[in-house]
């Protein structure tokens, strides 16, 4: 950054009250996002063995949570020129929190989930490593490429499920994988459709997004055949997995709400991405509502 650009960003920066400062920290971490990833890690503990291992649950619920703060809060230092353009309300182009200390920060939020992670099965501990390098290498890496950086979201998104079955030394069965694969798809969708709304701000930083290489209107369409196949899919938790009528009574209609959010993304990307996320938060609550009721009853 140019040195005059420097100085008005530090004069910014001196403006932001501790208190300010304290919530733009938090608003970095996307507590919402990070509170439900925490719920899909739980989930997959949960599925692949009950509430028989407490303390490695524990352990990599606050793993989750520290690392989708951390990638959340990196993330939003990466991208601080860009969210000038795209999103100028986050905590670092509006000063609230200075470059630096969300730096540092997101380097605290890190080194949290590696000391949760490093009391994990190797399995546990390796999935962690993976994701971990991943989310460091998001946006240098992975996000300028067409779908490449929505395919990395959706991976670590659904690798949650995989992180809980491993933590409690479960084997990914069927359940699991199914679980992993729905929010996966699901996730590839949405990303899809943000980065529809963040056309403009990306096209400016030379992003090579998937809606600037082949489109908006075909990317969607990608968006919503791969929602398509993860909706068909939605019903198999029920089918083979056990869950319960109480999964069928919530995935339904999260499945038509996400549905909703997909086509509305044509026309209104950011209404429709937010109506994705309603419906991706819903079915987590399916995903639940599905083990607690499943015929197999919870193993405790
Ligand atoms: C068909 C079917 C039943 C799909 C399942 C959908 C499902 C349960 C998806 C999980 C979604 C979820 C609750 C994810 C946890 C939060 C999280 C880590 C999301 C990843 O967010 C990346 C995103 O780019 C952040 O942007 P924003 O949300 O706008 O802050
Ligand atoms: C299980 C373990 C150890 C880790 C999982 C960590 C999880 C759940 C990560 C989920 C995905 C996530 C939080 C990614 C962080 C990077 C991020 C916010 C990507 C999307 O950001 P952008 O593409 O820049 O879009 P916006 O910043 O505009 O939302
Ligand atoms: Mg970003």
């Amino acid at each position: 950054m140019p040195p005059a650009a420097e100085s008005e960003s530090s004069v910014r920066e001196a403006e932001s009250s501790p208190s300010e400062t304290a919530r733009g920290l938090l608003e970095l971490t996307r507590p919402g996002n990070v509170a439900a990833a925490g719920v899909l890690t739980f989930t997959g503990a949960f599925v692949a063995d009950g509430l028989l291992a407490p303390a490695a649950i524990v352990a990599a619920v606050a793993a989750t949570i520290f690392a989708t703060a951390a990638g959340n809060a990196v993330n939003d230092y990466f991208d601080r020129e860009i969210d000038r353009i795209n999103r100028p309300s986050r905590p670092i182009p509006r000063g609230a929190v200075s470059e630096r200390g969300a730096l540092w920060f997101s380097v605290a939020l890190f080194a949290g989930a590696v000391v949760s992670a490093a009391v994990l099965p190797v399995t546990a501990i390796a999935i962690a490593v993976v994701n971990l390098v991943a989310l460091l290498a998001y946006t240098e890496l992975f996000k300028g490429l067409p779908g490449v950086g929505n395919v990395v979201v959706a991976y670590l998104t659904g690798s949650t499920f995989l992180f809980g079955a491993a933590a409690v030394d479960g084997a990914f069965e069927t359940t699991v994988l199914v679980l992993f694969a729905l929010s996966a798809m699901a996730t590839f969708a949405r990303e899809v459709a943000k980065d529809v709304e963040d056309v403009a701000g990306d096209r400016e930083e030379g992003l090579r997004t998937l809606p600037i290489v082949v489109g908006e209107r075909r990317s969607l369409t990608l968006g919503v055949a791969v929602l398509a196949v993860a909706v068909a899919s939605s019903v198999v938790p029920f089918l083979v997995g056990g869950f319960g009528a109480a999964y069928l009574a919530l995935v339904l209609p999260a499945d038509s709400v996400m549905l909703w959010g997909a086509a509305r993304a044509f026309s209104d990307p950011s209404a429709g991405q937010s109506r994705l996320k309603q419906g991706m938060l819903l079915a987590t609550a399916a995903f639940i509502a599905g083990r607690i009721t499943a015929s197999g009853g919870v193993p405790a």
